[in-house]
């Protein structure tokens, strides 16, 4: 019997499902998205401000849970959360099996790119490296671009303010994502390489979907629906 059809034998469950929402500037842009997939979160969830964690909806079988970005992604794969919004870079960077990620929501987007600073930027020529040191948030994306470049990369961890790194002679370049381009502008840095182009992804944890494929699919599809709502209003907006 093939894992599916052994899953639809077993009866969905009554406890409420769990969707975990990235703190910071993603948790924002969720918020005309939730509403129009329906969901309203507790008033103090969008509120950066509030200690709590956990949060009830207007539906008694969804709760709403805020958590740093990178952990969003854990918490999917392992199954504490079974539906959660995160961002493609935090994906590719741990690229868990567990995680299906069956919609592209077209908020966060920004870039994983390659910068250097400005100064060494004029005279480098990105296919001649060979050996470089990398400061990145990042470690696995950039481990795996460079060895997929054929540039031999030693990776220094750092978990923010990869821009100062350069300049404080601690690597050559970094790997961060941009966006408007003024963090790189600010701290002397220039882009030289775009590694992936970035927006979040709403996530479901597969053994979940497999076990609760009707409450899970039907918030699949109510994600669906709002984003084709709001991509109307967008369109009839313009
Ligand atoms: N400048 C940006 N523009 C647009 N989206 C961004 C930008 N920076 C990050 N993102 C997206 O938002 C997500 C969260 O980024 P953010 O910078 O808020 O969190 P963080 O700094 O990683 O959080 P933490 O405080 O846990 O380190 C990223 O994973 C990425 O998908
Ligand atoms: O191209 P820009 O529009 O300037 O955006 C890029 C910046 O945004 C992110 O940092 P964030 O502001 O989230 O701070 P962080 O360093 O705490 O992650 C990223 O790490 C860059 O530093």
């Amino acid at each position: 019997m093939s894992a599916l059809s052994s899953a639809a034998l077993v009866p969905e469950t009554k406890t409420p499902l769990i969707l975990a929402l990235p703190k910071g500037r993603i948790l924002t842009e969720c918020g005309p998205l939730l509403a129009a997939a329906g969901i309203v979160p507790a008033a103090d969830c969008l509120d950066e401000d509030s200690r709590r964690l956990r949060f009830p909806t207007d539906d008694p079988m969804l709760d709403v849970v805020r958590v740093r970005p990178f952990d969003v992604a854990t918490f999917v794969a392992f199954g504490a959360a079974q539906i959660g919004i995160c961002g493609a870079d935090v994906l590719m960077e741990f690229d868990y099996p567990e995680i299906y990620a069956p919609l592209d929501l077209r908020i966060g987007g920004c870039r994983v790119s390659i910068a250097e600073p400005v100064a060494s930027a004029a005279q480098d020529d990105p296919a001649r490296w060979s050996q470089v040191r990398v400061a990145t948030k990042y470690p696995n994306i950039a481990r795996r671009h460079f060895a997929a470049r054929g540039v031999n990369a030693d990776i220094v961890h750092l978990n923010g303010a990869m821009e100062l790194a350069p300049g404080l002679g601690l690597c050559r370049l970094i790997v961060d994502l941009v966006q408007t381009g003024s963090t790189l502008k600010a701290n002397g840095l220039q882009e030289v390489e775009v590694i992936a182009n970035v927006t979040s992804r709403l996530i479901i944890n597969r053994t979940a979907l497999k076990t609760q494929p009707e409450a899970i699919g039907a918030w699949i599809q109510r994600f669906r629906m709002a984003l084709e709502s709001l991509s109307i209003n967008a369109s009839t907006c313009t």
